[in-house]
């Protein structure tokens, strides 16, 4: 029986959901590790590669086990961050805004990096989150093969799901090796895509936390 099953997607609605099919969690680990492996070590073979060289013999098993349990672990929801929540006895009432949060994702047109940073705030309706979860959802959602514009409302709605509050917002500001290392080739732009909610799309609220993340 599989462990998880689509529901356990719930937040991620239909229009931002990672496409996954419906069978998504009926293999374990091991043998997704295994199956993978096996077509890498025929991907390095159509390439010419010598898998009896000791430098490249461990390759398709270190992909595949980095494919399900690094880079790409985010597509289980067992791995789903659990937020530690507080009270806010203190009242607490400004944004609390979490900047330069390391962003390492992957292009899921191309299967190279995303690298960047993420900056998220939000005001509290009466919870405080662990600061370090806001960390983990940004890294939970980032490994998954990507794109920046769903990343960041995935990060969004997982924040405001967990937080009970609309007052969210959220920027990436990241590197695009499909478009650096390869094609077009530039190495000089970067990609900023941002959600604003609740208080965040009152101007000022907006400007405060821009000017917070020095933007
Ligand atoms: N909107 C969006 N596009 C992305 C993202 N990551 C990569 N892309 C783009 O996805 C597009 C894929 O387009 P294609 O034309 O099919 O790919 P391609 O032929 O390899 O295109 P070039 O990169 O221009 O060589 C490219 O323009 C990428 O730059 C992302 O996070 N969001
Ligand atoms: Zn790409």
């Amino acid at each position: 029986m599989p462990e998880h099953n689509l529901a356990d997607y719930e937040i991620d609605a239909e229009n931002f959901r990672t496409p996954l099919k419906s069978n998504a969690f009926e293999m374990d680990d091991e043998s997704k590790i295994s199956l993978i492996s096996d077509h890498f070590t025929s991907i390095l073979n159509i390439l010419g590669l010598d898998l009896t060289d000791d430098s490249l013999k461990g390759t398709p098993d270190r992909i595949a086990k980095m494919y399900v349990k690094e880079i790409f672990s985010g597509l289980n929801p067992a791995n789903k961050p659990v937020p530690t929540l507080f009270d806010n006895h203190y009242r607490y009432s400004e944004m609390l805004v979490e900047k330069n949060i390391a962003v390492f994702s992957n292009c899921e047109h191309h299967f190279v990096p995303i690298t960047g940073k993420a900056h998220v705030a939000y005001i509290s309706k009466g919870k405080v989150i662990g600061l370090s979860k806001l960390n983990r959802i940004v890294q939970y959602y980032s490994r998954r093969p990507q794109v920046q514009e769903r990343l960041t409302i995935q990060i969004a709605e997982e924040i405001k799901r967990v937080m009970e509050t609309d007052d969210v917002a959220v920027m990436i500001d990241a590197n695009h090796h499909c478009v650096s290392s390869r094609g077009i080739q530039d190495i000089g732009s970067s990609t900023i895509t941002t959600s604003f909610s609740g208080k965040f799309k009152n101007v000022d609220t907006r400007n405060e936390f821009l000017r917070y993340i020095g933007q």
